[in-house]
């Protein structure tokens, strides 16, 4: 009953071909609307069945970042019809609507975020976040000259997105191994990062090492600035759930032969980890910059009806 376009962007999320919180989420919609599309089904109930199905098979992918749920969640909650044609079109609407509030939501975020950074600040980034390059973004657009440390982020070098993306902003970059983080704080104005979620208690969830870094960055006095649309927002941890941390594979950190000369030892290889809302001065959303502490505030607002889990209702 899954379409292929669904099958292939669950595979290439899983393989993170297809990563970073709000691209997920985006390709998570856009596989739906696929499904809707290509849909056969003979009535309402086979077609809300269908995309159910699609929807599980999108969630199993991975599990930390929360943008991903609150996508499907809000494809699969405003289905509206009859008919099946009925569906279909509001599926294709829901889709369509969740891109632009994604897009609208980075830009108005990029403009809170540079408001925080003044003409000629160097910032240390961490992995590749569009919500954090938004910020850097509107900055350049404001005239201002913005400087980047960009850090590798190991295993998977996501640094290298950031400094691709950044040098095509023509904005110039310092790339630095993840263990020379501390020694160049001394040289940054802020630390900027994304999140894959964020918790009620105004903890941030991003890519491992972040926490480290911002540790770091509050001994030295740097200010850390966590750029995180709302679509971010964990509502699960309203109540009290944790966010689950992803494992991936032991290759991703040693080869084959590296693994076998070593004689096999066991290896850990988390993707996220947690930094506590005490070492994050300021989370940016697309609502406005919130101490962490506060953040809960608005998770309420928009969450505060608490979550389903729309894929697992018959
Ligand atoms: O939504 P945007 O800001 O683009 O990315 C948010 C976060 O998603 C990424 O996770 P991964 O690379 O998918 O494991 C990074 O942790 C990044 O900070």
């Amino acid at each position: 009953m899954v379409n292929e376009d669904v099958r292939s962007t669950a595979e290439d999320i899983a393989e993170m071909e297809i990563r970073g919180a709000a691209t997920i989420a985006r390709a998570a919609a856009d596989a739906l609307e696929s499904q809707a599309r290509a849909s056969d089904a003979s009535d309402p109930a086979a077609f809300r069945a269908e995309m159910r199905e699609a929807a599980r098979h999108l969630r199993d992918t991975r599990p930390t970042a929360v943008s991903l749920p609150n996508s499907l969640r809000y494809v699969l909650r405003n289905l509206d019809g009859e008919t099946v044609a009925t569906l279909r079109a509001s599926a294709v609407d829901a889709a369509e609507s969740f891109r632009d509030q994604l897009d609208r939501a980075q830009d108005d975020l990029g403009e809170i975020g540079a408001n925080r950074l003044r003409d000629g600040d160097v910032v240390m980034t961490h992995c590749h976040s569009t919500d954090a390059l938004a910020c850097v973004k509107a900055a350049i657009d404001d005239g201002k000259h913005i400087e980047a440390v960009v850090k590798e982020t190991r295993p998977r070098k996501q640094g290298h997105i950031t400094a691709e993306q950044l040098r095509d902003w023509d904005v110039p970059v310092t790339m630095i191994v993840d263990n020379a983080g501390r020694r160049y704080l001394d040289e940054v104005d802020h630390v900027l990062v994304g999140a894959d979620s964020i918790a009620a208690d105004g903890s941030v969830i991003n890519k491992v090492g972040t926490s480290m870094l911002a540790v770091s960055a509050r001994e030295r006095g740097v200010p850390v600035m966590v750029a995180a649309q709302t679509l971010k927002l964990h509502p699960d941890t309203l109540t009290g759930h944790t966010v689950e941390i992803e494992m991936r594979d032991e290759t991703e950190v040693l080869s084959d032969d590296d693994r076998e000369r070593l004689g096999s030892p066991d290896v850990e290889n988390p993707a996220f980890d947690v930094t506590p809302p005490r070492y994050v001065d300021a989370i940016v959303t697309e609502r406005g910059q919130f101490p962490p502490e506060s953040i809960v505030t608005l998770m309420r607002e928009l969450y505060g009806d608490g979550t389903t889990e729309p894929w697992t209702e018959d």
